[in-house]
């Protein structure tokens, strides 16, 4: 019998993202770094993952249904994810998100169909949330709630992690991902504990005063509730000056152009890689850098190459 053409659709296309290893930038001695390069997904970020995945959920739990309106503080990809997620599947999407986020993110999120309305940049993510869920009550849009969803983690547990060795053929010794709802994180390491438990893996957050797209260090109150640090063997901190060098080098080094938390992750990965000769490093390449081309990220006119 011949089996029916059956094309893909856009949901069928998150994940599955390309590892490639580092080649000019320096380990001395050390191992091995690769990229996972979550930039490849279809509306660009590692957020595809748990956008498609928390609709999904909620669909199959019959909390929403098609016509139905959608609220959702994010940083930016979470957003887009979202967006080009209700879009597909026909919901209306309010995002909620600090002004002062780059342009072409919020352009993207327009573009795909959703309203976006921007809270005061001085009250960060916080009053973001604070907004979505007052949206929520006041409208009945149903809020998905990336940093409380499980859904969120559960689509790193399931694909993320398992991906990553399969990739790496089994050679993957530590995982490096900066953490913003730390969905990617907790899910990672609960899908890689399951196969293997000996891999560690290294959350990053920013230092203190670093701002540094998409990742957080969150005060207590308002660390997410997806976190769980079960498998995370530790969490180091990166500096907005090293996020920013290593995410030029990627650039100009490697080929690779991804944002600044990607850069900070991979920052954390070549100084792990050059303590541990033999380890095969993976960091998580969260975006594209060409999200970030109208801020300063790349704006190195003058410097030396
Ligand atoms: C650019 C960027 N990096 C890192 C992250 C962190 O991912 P997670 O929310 O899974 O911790 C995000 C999340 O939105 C992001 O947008």
């Amino acid at each position: 019998m011949v089996t029916p053409y059956a094309p893909p659709t856009i949901a069928d296309l998150v994940g599955r993202t390309p590892v490639v290893r580092l080649q000019r930038l320096p380990v001395d001695g050390g191992g091995m770094v690769l990229a996972k390069l979550e930039g490849d997904n279809p509306a660009g970020s590692v957020k595809d993952r748990p956008a498609f995945s928390m609709i999904a959920a909620a669909e199959q739990d019959g909390r929403i249904a098609p016509g139905a309106t959608l609220v959702e503080a994010t940083s930016g990809n979470t957003g887009i994810a979202l967006a080009a997620a209700a879009a597909v599947k026909g919901y209306r999407m309010i995002l909620v998100m600090p002004a002062g986020s780059s342009r072409e993110r919020s352009l993207s999120m327009t573009a795909y169909g959703a309203e976006v309305v921007e809270t005061d940049k001085e009250g960060g993510m916080e009053l973001a949330r604070d907004t979505a869920e007052q949206i929520s009550r006041d409208t009945g849009a149903v809020r998905l709630d990336q940093f409380a969803n499980p859904a969120n983690p559960r689509a790193h547990e399931l694909a993320t992690g398992p991906e990553i060795w399969e990739q790496t053929q089994g050679t993957v010794t530590h995982v490096v991902s900066s953490m913003g709802t730390t969905g990617t994180v907790t899910g990672l390491s609960r899908g890689l504990h399951a196969i293997a438990p000996r891999v560690r893996v290294i959350g990053i957050q920013p230092a203190p005063g670093a701002a540094i797209p998409g990742i957080r260090a969150w005060p207590p109150e308002y660390l997410p509730r997806v976190f769980d640090p079960t498998h995370i063997a530790e969490v180091r901190t990166v500096t907005q000056e090293r996020a920013v060098e290593t995410t030029r080098a990627l650039a100009r080094r490697e080929g690779l152009l991804v944002g600044m938390s990607s850069g900070g992750a991979a920052a954390i990965a070549l100084e792990i890689a050059a303590e541990e000769p033999g380890s095969t490093v993976v960091f998580i390449a969260c975006d594209r850098g060409d999200r970030y081309l109208s801020t300063p990220l790349f704006d190195t006119a003058g410097e030396q190459a």
